[in-house]
């Protein structure tokens, strides 16, 4: 009966305790027993659990009697926690009727607060607020409770104030559920339309896709069709989260479930693409199909040139999970073998780097990471450069363009001046500012995105001391006034190193650039000559000295087993260096580049 489903979500800021609340709601309508209990269900990974961020969508669905004696099916749509998942956060939100907006009483409303509640508008959905960590000493739910009424118009004192960690009042959030979100509309009888709002990839199952059904209904044994890629597969099996997987006989409109499409990676089953009847097709497919886009680039390679095989392996895996992962072959002449890696943006990236040497148990080298450059030929050919090696001569370009983000900062009032000191240090442009809460200002800018990925982030919470928040999105591409700069290390050009910057920051980045090499590159048994250039020009250079390395000497000829630890500590020591002609570099040198900025 659809008048007794609820297709609910929770969305909050990085850390508000949505985890904490869905497990308690999972443990208050029994559908997962105490002993069962791990902490956060919903975060299936570990990784995830250990940064404590929820970077994967998945479903569950509870049985709960409400106060009105009756049965109700939620739907809980667990919604990724950041910013580089917005798409992914948008189609979570398409599968629900409502959103429980989750708010830190000791934090109140920040940048994700705002941005997911703005996702959940433009999705319709019905926002419950809930003010959470009321067991905390420096709650302020009063005042977090005037800040919504301001921001939403949710009267103040109808606002439900919980500890999910305590487990105060939580029973009356799914009250609210049952009385607030509205049943799903639509027709079991009517052409199926299901959404795909999330998916993963199972060994045995093949890739599973988190469906909503919007209109219509799947039953087992059909085949279905996506209405994006035009594939049609034969589910190896339909069914609900319970919250493992219980295959069920037919999905019908309203529902929550999944589909194990037996295919083999993501990428053939996106989110956001459709799955209809081949038989008895829709007219249409459901709005909002968009292909996620790569946005941050770097080089990623294996510190031992064996282990190339089974970085390709990781990558490959890694991939069956995660469509909006691309990576191709490419080759440096500082590091060999490796991968140009594309992410959705930093945070991605980082995720990729630690599942890789985590759960891959690699060793690996990262270059700095780039954007995607527009570049305009003199000739009128447009190239698209995401290495700043491969930039072509400077004489062969008419225009550069790089990619400028609509970024929005939200902070207690007093780190103002701060934040517009670093935003013009990173060269963006103030648009507008708004007040949602006393005390707090929402900036708007406008910011090259070469600019956010280079220790934005750290830099905004240490001028902030941990209070201001950011989020960002995809503008446009602006042409720039910019050129490569090269680093040189004893004469050849190290393309891993190479950096493509703003023309006015140039000879400041090669300066510091250079500094920083002196002191990373170890003394070799020559002197080697550090070099920065830019346009042809060498715009820096320092030396490193030559010095006589014999590690045997402290010895004195006489204790072997020291001598040989030695010699141990000297070889494991030098695999993370990277010969580059006859110069040793080790692997922080590459990661150089990045630390530059607020030097
Ligand atoms: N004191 C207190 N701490 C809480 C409460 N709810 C959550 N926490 C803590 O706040 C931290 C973040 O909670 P999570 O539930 O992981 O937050 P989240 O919003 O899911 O975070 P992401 O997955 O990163 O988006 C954890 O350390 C929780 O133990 C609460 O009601 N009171």
């Amino acid at each position: 009966m659809m008048e007794h489903i609820r297709n609910f979500c929770i969305i909050a800021h990085v850390d508000h305790g949505k985890s904490t609340l869905a497990d308690r709601l999972l443990q208050l309508t029994g559908t997962i027993s105490e002993r069962d209990m791990m902490n956060q269900v919903l975060d299936s990974m570990d990784l995830e659990r250990e940064k404590g961020v929820t970077i994967k969508a998945s479903a569950v669905r509870m049985v709960y009697t409400a106060q009105d004696g009756l049965d109700y099916e939620l739907n809980l749509i667990d919604t990724p926690g950041h910013v580089d998942f917005n798409y992914e956060v948008s189609r979570a939100l398409a599968a629900c009727e409502g959103a429980l907006l989750i708010v830190d009483a000791t934090q109140g409303i920040e940048a994700q607060t705002l941005a997911n509640l703005y996702l959940a508008l433009e999705s319709d959905l019905v926002i419950v607020p809930v003010i959470n960590k009321i067991d905390l000493p420096s709650a302020r739910p009063d005042e977090v409770a005037q800040e919504l009424e301001n921001l939403m118009g949710y009267p103040a004192e109808e606002i439900v104030r919980i500890s999910a960690k305590e487990g105060i009042n939580v029973a009356q959030v799914l009250e609210l559920v049952v009385n607030k979100v509205p049943p799903p509309k639509g027709n079991a009888s009517e052409p199926l339309r299901a959404l795909i709002f999330d998916s993963h990839y199972d060994s045995y199952k093949g890739v599973i896709a988190y469906v909503r059904v919007n209109e219509g209904e799947i039953r087992s044994g059909d085949s279905v069709k996506l209405m994006v890629t035009g594939a049609v597969v034969k589910p190896v099996e339909i069914g609900v989260f319970s919250p493992g997987m219980r295959p069920v006989d037919a999905l019908r409109a309203g529902d929550v479930g999944y589909v194990a499409t037996g295919l083999k990676t993501v990428a053939e089953c996106r989110v956001g693409d459709t799955f209809t009847n081949p038989q008895r097709p829709a007219a249409a497919a459901l709005p909002g199909y968009r292909k996620a886009k790569p946005m941050v680039f770097a080089g990623i390679y294996p510190t031992e040139g064996e282990d190339y095989p089974d970085l390709r392996d990781a990558l490959d895996k890694l991939q069956l999970n995660d469509a909006s992962l691309v990576f191709e072959p490419e080759t440096s002449q500082a590091l060999n073998f490796g991968f140009r890696c594309g992410f959705l943006g930093l945070f991605h990236m980082e995720i990729i780097q630690e599942r890789l040497e985590r759960e891959y148990d690699l060793d690996i080298v990262v270059t700095a990471p780039s954007v995607e450059y527009e570049v305009i030929m003199t000739d009128g050919e447009v190239l698209r450069v995401d290495s700043p090696a491969q930039l072509p001569d400077e004489s062969l370009i008419s225009e550069i363009r790089e990619p400028w983000m609509a970024l929005q900062i939200f902070s207690p009032t007093d780190y103002f001046g701060t934040i517009m000191d670093l935003i013009s240090k990173r060269r963006g442009v103030f648009v507008s500012q708004e007040h949602p809460a006393p005390n707090r200002v929402q900036l708007n800018f406008e910011i090259p995105l070469s600019e956010l990925i280079v220790d934005f982030f750290d830099a905004l919470k240490s001028r902030s001391r941990g209070y201001a928040s950011m989020d960002y999105q995809f503008l446009e591409y602006r042409p720039g006034n910019l050129v490569k700069l090269e680093v040189l290390v004893g004469g050849e050009a190290v393309d891993a190193l190479a950096a493509i910057v703003h023309k006015e920051n140039a000879y400041h980045k090669g300066q510091a650039l250079v500094s920083k090499l002196k002191e990373l590159i170890p003394r070799q048994l020559f002197d080697v000559a550090i070099q920065a250039s830019s346009g042809g020009r060498i715009i820096s250079r320092a030396n490193v000295k030559a010095v006589r390395k014999d590690v045997l000497a402290k010895c004195y000829g006489g204790d072997i087993t020291r001598k040989k630890k030695l010699l141990e500590k000297q070889k494991r020591g030098k695999r993370r260096m990277k010969m580059v002609g006859s110069v040793e570099i080790p692997q922080d040198a590459f990661m150089a580049v990045l630390r530059l900025e607020e030097e």
